[in-house]
């Protein structure tokens, strides 16, 4: 953060005012907590579903647009698994991951971290391999194609038995498929960490990277159980930390990486409005907090506009906004060496909206 450089000044020259009307660039960031399935917007649901000779229970997007009204986790779920429908083969998956990537790359995205949910393409009958080799080999070039560096994670879904997810893990470790980290997702309450302590032992030994969503619904108890049951490097959501004072000063002193998803969190009333959302407190408490878009077809935006709507309504500094960037890269399992070169990018610029 010593380069950085604060807002743009206001033009004063006829050159200064042409120059500022070039569309702004993006901050650079990573992106940690993103669904691969919550990338599915509503245009290829249709494609793919028309590719594949499927009948969708909507007359047109209009229709499965007005679906996009949630209640709770629960009621986003239902429609997330339901739209899957329309992945079928290596090729849906592999354009589903592109238009991820081009899309994030508008967003400033410069290194992401993507979750792909394996039990539920199995439970449809879909091959282990195709949603695995159709994520990935589009992962295997994002770099030099979209300047996005990428890693995958198996995540399971914690409503599932954890026998599930361990037979799940083994068939991916005996396949060598490529992930660099597992996490835990879909129905939090009734499904604590602790129903997952032999599956994270197992991808601990085998090296992978561990994280979990925790405290998005669940109580500030599932993030201590992530902890010191799962022994999670980093907390998908968090935000229910808030309510535990001695969690947050864990948190603070451990520097544990939260991944917060604000506009995840309003269109899933997990809070009621963006105006109420804990993020500007997290960050005054010295959270390391990053921000990311969760299932971004979904809840109305990419990183960009989740950070574009957080500055309207809590008028972030830019010195917010560059520490929230540089929380994501430090925060990744990116290597050594990647995290450096993202680092000296955000350092080397001015940052603007
Ligand atoms: N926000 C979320 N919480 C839990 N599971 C999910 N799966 C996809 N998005 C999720
Ligand atoms: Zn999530």
């Amino acid at each position: 953060m010593d380069n950085f450089s604060g807002g743009s000044p206001m033009p004063e020259t006829d050159t200064d005012a042409a120059v500022s009307a070039v569309p702004a660039k993006p901050l650079p960031v990573a992106e940690l907590h993103l669904h691969i399935e919550g990338t599915l917007q509503p245009e290829l649901i249709f494609a793919l579903a028309e590719r594949n000779g499927i009948a969708l229970p909507y007359s047109g997007l209009d229709e499965l647009r007005q679906k996009y009204e949630f209640t709770d986790l629960q009621s986003f779920l239902d429609l997330y698994y339901a739209n899957m429908a329309v992945l079928r083969t290596e090729q849906d998956f592999a354009d589903m991951t592109r238009a991820y990537l081009e899309r994030a790359a508008a967003a400033g995205v410069r290194h992401a971290e993507i979750m792909m949910d394996p039990q539920a393409h199995l439970s449809r009958g879909i091959p282990l391999e195709a949603c695995v080799k159709g994520v990935a080999s589009v992962l295997a070039t994002s770099e030099e194609e979209y300047g996005i560096s990428t890693i995958l994670i198996a995540a399971f879904l914690r409503d599932l038995p954890e026998d599930s997810a361990l037979e799940v893990l083994g068939r991916l470790l005996a396949m060598n498929a490529p992930i660099g980290a597992i996490g835990l997702d879909s129905a939090e309450v009734g499904n604590p960490p602790s129903k997952f302590e032999r599956l994270y032992a197992k991808a601990r030994e085998a090296g992978l990277r561990l994280t979990a969503h925790a405290g998005e619904e669940g109580s500030a108890s599932y993030i201590i159980e992530a902890l010191d049951i799962l022994g999670v490097e980093r907390i998908d959501h968090g935000i229910r930390c808030m309510d535990d004072p001695d969690l947050v000063e864990r948190l603070v002193d451990a520097r544990v990486p939260l991944t917060v998803c604000p506009l995840s969190n309003v269109r899933l009333r997990a809070v009621d409005t963006l105006a109420d959302h804990p993020l500007p407190a997290m960050l005054a408490a010295g959270l390391n907090v990053s921000v990311n878009s969760d299932d971004p077809a979904y809840f109305g935006g990419y990183v960009d506009d989740n950070f574009a709507q957080l500055t309207s309504v809590f008028d972030l500094s830019d010195f917010d906004k560059a520490r929230l960037a540089a929380n994501s890269i430090h925060s990744s399992f990116a290597s050594e060496e990647r995290k450096a070169e993202l680092l000296a990018e955000l350092n080397g610029r001015e940052v603007v909206d």
